[in-house]
């Protein structure tokens, strides 16, 4: 007698195959998160994040500034391939910044979150409305 036949593993949903891209590209920056994290204090002689940290808050938050202007560069000359480049720049810049100021990956993720679902034009509508009384 055969084997019984076994079934065929579920196809993941849509909605599964969303949650895992959302987890990966989590993970990708809470990698690089817990290793900039784990060069605070270490040789800035051995590791360009430790240099930036050892140069104080305003010289991360120059550089991160100093970034995001290149990026926003390449996005209003059409530059796709740049554009990427100059993205990972300023998330890692970004990720410098958290680390210096205690600010975790979880604390944006969180609030990104809580946003989710609510269109901007809506909260806008809502924050005028509040401050108009
Ligand atoms: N993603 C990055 C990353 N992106 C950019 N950079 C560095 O950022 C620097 C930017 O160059 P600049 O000349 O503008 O910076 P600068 O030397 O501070 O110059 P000044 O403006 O002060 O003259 C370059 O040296 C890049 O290599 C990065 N350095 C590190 N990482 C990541 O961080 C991890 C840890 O790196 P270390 O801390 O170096 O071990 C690495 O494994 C990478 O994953």
């Amino acid at each position: 007698m055969g084997k019984p036949a076994t079934k065929p593993a579920p196809k993941p949903s849509k909605q599964q195959d969303d949650k895992k891209s959302d987890l990966q590209q989590e993970l990708v920056l809470q990698r690089l998160y817990d290793t900039v994290q784990s060069r605070r204090g270490t040789d800035p002689s051995l590791s360009h994040s430790a240099r930036l940290m050892a140069r104080g808050r305003n010289k991360i938050a120059q550089k991160f500034g100093e970034e995001a202007v290149e990026c926003l560069i390449e996005a209003v000359n059409g530059n796709r391939k740049e554009l990427i480049g100059e993205s990972a720049d300023v998330l890692y810049h970004l990720i410098v910044m958290w680390v210096d100021a205690g600010v975790s990956p979880e604390d944006v993720w969180t609030e990104l979150k809580r946003r989710e679902g609510t269109s901007g034009i809506a909260e806008k509508a809502a924050r005028l409305k509040e401050k108009l009384g």
